[in-house]
């Protein structure tokens, strides 16, 4: 089941384009990591997903309803972190019952659960002026999951969390997700924790999308670099991989792309007498992906 469908979503600040023709999915029980570099537009889609900014184009889905004409049907079934805001003169539990009176839903046991799941029923009662960042986050997560939601949206959730609370919040979201069926949008830039605990990724550039597929894809298997002594050389053996795109040819730096070829190069290089004076390997990664593609 689709739980958001957004197409071709453009949103602009005066005149300049943040987002421009976004198109994105989550379904039922997916995890989707919303990746970018600073400025890419994430925060502003994520306000634009949840009705808080209005896109000048592109059609917006939640739960197969269009959100600005369902809009109190659908927001209810969202859980959202942004960034997490609450009173500081009131203690943690007092912010979440007024949150749940607000919301027109009080449930105490509720909000225990809530509480105990992200680890701060202990500290229920203390002021949220004694709060650390990581630990408002927490309460921000505890605040989105008060009412259930099929889809939880986190603006970068694990800033401000020590290394042992970021690994309980991606097993909670992972639970949350296989166990629960919620459907997750989570934008980051932590790339290691997104590969691992993202069914799929997404990479916005100045508000484009320029990767939607699955992590693992997104990050490049391993080039050979391969420096050449003879810058001229008969380049039609190579006909085939460059046809391909297995191979690249710059100056006397030959590329191979495609894994399982490079016996089948080197034997050809041999062949026509080309020596390699050295060879280099790199890995691409999502964040090499950021700056690499779309130049
Ligand atoms: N209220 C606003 N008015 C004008 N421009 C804005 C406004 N909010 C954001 N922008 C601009 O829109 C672009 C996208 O910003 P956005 O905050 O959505 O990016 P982001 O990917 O969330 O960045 P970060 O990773 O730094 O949080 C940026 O160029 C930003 O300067």
């Amino acid at each position: 089941m689709e739980i958001l469908s957004v197409e071709n979503l453009t949103k602009k600040y005066g005149k300049k384009v943040v987002l421009c023709n976004v198109s994105i999915k989550v379904s039922k029980g997916e995890i989707v990591g919303l990746v970018g570099p600073n400025g890419a537009g994430k925060t502003t889609f994520i306000k634009c997903i949840t009705g808080l900014l209005r896109p000048e184009e592109g059609s917006i889905k939640l739960f197969g309803y269009d959100l600005f004409q369902n809009y109190g049907r659908v927001i209810k079934d969202i859980g959202l972190l942004l960034e997490p805001a609450f009173y500081d003169y009131l203690t943690a539990l007092e912010n979440l019952k007024i949150l749940m009176i607000a919301s027109n839903n009080y449930n105490l046991k509720k909000i225990q659960e809530v509480m105990e799941f992200v680890g701060l029923w202990e500290v229920r009662n203390k002021y949220i002026t004694t709060f650390s960042f990581g630990m408002k986050q927490r309460l921000g997560l505890a605040q989105a999951l008060m009412n259930d939601p099929q889809f939880l949206i986190l603006d970068e959730p694990t800033v401000g969390l020590d290394p042992i609370g970021v690994n309980e919040l991606k097993e909670k979201l992972v639970y949350l997700s296989k166990n629960k069926g919620v459907g997750i949008l989570f934008s980051s830039h932590q790339l290691p924790d997104v590969e691992e605990i993202c069914d799929k990724v997404i990479l916005l550039r100045e508000g484009v999308v320029l990767y939607d597929g699955i992590p693992k894809e997104a990050v490049k298997q391993k080039e050979y670099y391969l420096i050449l002594s003879n810058k001229e050389f008969n380049k039609n053996i190579f006909e085939d991989e460059i046809i391909n795109n297995y191979i690249d040819l710059r100056d006397n730096v030959l590329i191979v792309k495609k894994q399982g070829i490079l016996n089948n190069i080197l034997r050809k290089l041999y062949n026509q007498n080309i020596d390699i004076l050295d060879i280099d390997i790199k890995r691409g990664s999502l964040l090499e992906l950021f700056y690499m593609k779309g130049q």
